[in-house]
């Protein structure tokens, strides 16, 4: 509270208002939050100049983590339902996932993991720090003293801890819905595994053992079904699956639209709706479930160009539904929310700004890239500075920008 973080000559300092002293900040860990740089506070300008201090620590883990811990004893428990068996924080893994159709190779070993914190993400894959310094030395450093400082931000820790939020990207045809189908079960890898909470997917949708995490997927279409009313499509699984009474599938469907902001469409066809408004029934079909079970499982939700084809409005409302359903922790009843994590595939740098925490660069059907969203902007990798021009080539005539500018533009 009593610290303001600046720069002076290129480095980052820390000065401490009540003790009016300065000092060079050496290492910090951040847990971005989603509007970091809304704040007029630059998340990867930190970063970049933080990597280029001389001295990194591997201590800050310890501190970190002491804060994490913390952090989580505070929480809904989601990380005893959602840590898988080894007690890791992955909840989706893809493993060298290969799949063809017919002689069209699609894809040609995807690996990645998502995982349920980010700052447990960054902690055991810390992105641009090099943990070199051992505990003990931490313990004998005389901070005090010296002119150094170490800072840990942990901004946003609880709206973090429910779970990361994934970008895929990557040029037309090269596999991004494809990948989301075999994550859902509705097609199966040709080589390769899924694991679901450690635990391996070995065949399509009915797997009984993967109880514990409910995978939810939003279609780019919406996929409505056109003869049902809005209140029947939304209702949809619990009218066929739950023991609940229609009374009160129609009261939580009511609920539920009102969470994604529609109200009084509960009569009306799909057909009778606009774009958007098809989108959000969508999102509010895939967040229902059935409150009568004694534990709700948490959901990880796939969406499938979530704001695809709708006005820079309605994808801006699409967008903060997405996160607000994830990061409020809390459902349509104002319950705790159980959505752990999401994945989002993705051609807008809207969606990517406002709703992505990491992106992975899918390309040729492989990751080629995989970092914080900030970090796209700044990435050297050839591949994805091409990817950054194709991502925003549909705004901007790509031929008077450089790539650099591009990429300025698109998280201007
Ligand atoms: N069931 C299928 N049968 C045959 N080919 C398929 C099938 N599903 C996908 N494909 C082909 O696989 C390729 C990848 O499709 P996919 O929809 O995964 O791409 P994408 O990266 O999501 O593309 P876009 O960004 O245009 O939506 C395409 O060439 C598509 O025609």
């Amino acid at each position: 509270k009593n610290c303001d973080l600046g720069t002076k000559r290129s480095k980052c300092c820390w000065f401490n208002k009540k003790r009016k002293e300065q000092k060079n900040v050496i290492c910090a860990c951040v847990a971005p939050p989603r509007n970091l740089g809304r704040d007029g506070f630059s998340g990867s300008k930190l970063t970049v100049d933080l990597k280029n201090c001389a001295v990194q620590l591997s201590g800050l883990c310890l501190i970190a983590n002491s804060v994490f811990a913390y952090e989580s004893s505070k929480s809904e428990n989601l990380s005893k339902e959602v840590k898988n068996e080894n007690g890791s924080d992955v909840l989706i893994e893809c493993r060298n996932v290969y799949k063809s159709f017919g002689e069209k190779h699609i894809l040609q070993g995807v690996s990645f993991k998502t995982w349920l914190t980010l700052l447990g993400r960054q902690l055991m894959t810390p992105l641009g720090f090099r943990w070199q310094f051992s505990a003990e030395l931490i313990d004998s450093f005389d901070w005090c003293s010296s002119r150094c400082a170490l800072v840990v931000l942990i901004l946003d820790v609880l709206q973090s801890w429910h779970g990361e939020a994934v970008g895929i990207i990557g040029p037309s045809g090269t596999g991004k819905s494809t990948i989301l189908k075999i994550i859902a079960g509705l097609l199966a890898p040709d080589k390769g595994e899924v694991y679901v909470r450690g635990r391996k997917r070995s065949g399509l949708i009915s797997d009984d053992e993967l109880s514990g995490l409910r995978i939810g997927l939003v279609f780019q279409s919406a996929a409505l079904f056109d003869s049902l009313t809005v209140r029947e499509n939304v209702g949809f699984l619990l009218y066929e699956h739950s023991g609940m009474p229609d009374e009160q599938i129609s009261k939580l469907v009511t609920e539920n639209l009102a969470a994604v902001g529609l109200k009084g469409v509960e009569d009306r066809l799909p057909s009778e709706l606009s774009g958007g408004m098809k989108k959000r029934v969508a999102l509010a079909r895939s967040i229902i479930c059935d409150i009568t079970k004694e534990s709700i499982e948490p959901e990880v939700l796939l969406y499938d160009e979530p704001t695809a084809g709708l006005d820079p409005i309605a994808s801006t409302v699409v967008e903060d539904l997405i996160r607000s359903v994830h990061t409020k922790g809390e459902d349509a009843l104002g319950k705790p929310g159980k959505i752990a994590s999401y994945v989002v595939v993705t051609h807008q740098h809207s969606t990517i700004r406002r709703a992505v925490d990491r992106l992975l660069f899918l390309h040729e059907g492989k990751v080629v890239w995989q970092g914080m969203t900030d970090e796209f902007t700044t990435s050297t990798n050839p591949i994805v500075q091409q990817g950054t021009l194709m991502h925003t080539d549909t705004c901007i005539s790509k031929v008077c920008m450089s790539a650099h500018a591009h990429r300025e533009f698109l998280y201007s």
